[in-house]
């Protein structure tokens, strides 16, 4: 075992850096946070559904969204329509194959997406040109957007339109954007078992 141990400081800081990003992002986000959980329950009440994407650690958290749709988040309800885009390995790679890694989810959400469902994209720098080229496949599919952002936002900020909604973290730092995602995520589970599933 090593003798090295990490300082406690430096352990508090991640803390720190994450209270101060959520705190900055919750000054600004709700609005955005209101107008994206009203449409999304709106639209899966509807019987629509929602696309996920995202790459590395927001691949995840489209997997994680998807699977609280389907299975549960808090409360015992039906299951609800959710996919991720990244979890079929066969897809990933027959597409990247033969179209190239851009067309990844661009392709699953030509053969999935219907007017009235939405894509959820998530994107820390908010420039994945996989996930570009998904919301324009969304657009050209009638489905609205719903993309978690960071830093500038990013080519995904300036492409998308007024029905769409961009959640933005404010934080310029990958692990710090990530990190308020997951609270935009669980608050849309949240706002949505509220919303059709009131107790
Ligand atoms: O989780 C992490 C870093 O915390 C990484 O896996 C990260 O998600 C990957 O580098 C992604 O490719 C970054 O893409 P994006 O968030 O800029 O769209
Ligand atoms: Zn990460």
């Amino acid at each position: 075992m090593t003798e090295r141990s990490i300082p406690e400081a430096r352990l508090r800081a991640h803390f720190e850096a994450c209270i101060a990003a959520q705190q900055a992002t919750m000054a600004q986000a709700l609005p955005a946070l209101r107008r994206a959980s009203d449409a999304l329950a709106a639209a899966l009440d509807a019987g629509h559904k929602v696309l996920a994407c995202g790459n590395g650690g927001s691949a995840a958290d489209a997997q994680h969204f998807a699977a609280e749709l389907t299975g549960r988040y808090e409360r015992e309800r039906p299951g609800l329509p959710g996919i991720a885009l990244s979890v079929d390995t066969s897809a990933l790679t027959a597409i990247g194959n033969d179209y190239g890694f851009e067309r990844v989810f661009a392709k699953q959400v030509e053969a999935l997406g219907r007017d009235g469902d939405w894509l959820l994209a998530i994107s820390t720098s908010g420039n994945s040109p996989n996930v570009v080229r998904a919301i324009e496949a969304a657009h050209g599919r009638g489905l609205r957007v719903i993309a978690l952002t960071g830093k500038d936002g990013g080519a995904i900020a300036r492409m998308l339109g007024a029905d769409d909604v961009e959640l933005r973290a404010a934080s310029a730092v990958t692990a710090r954007i990530q990190e308020v995602h997951i609270v935009f995520l669980h608050a849309l589970c949240d706002a949505i078992d509220e919303l059709l599933f009131p107790r």
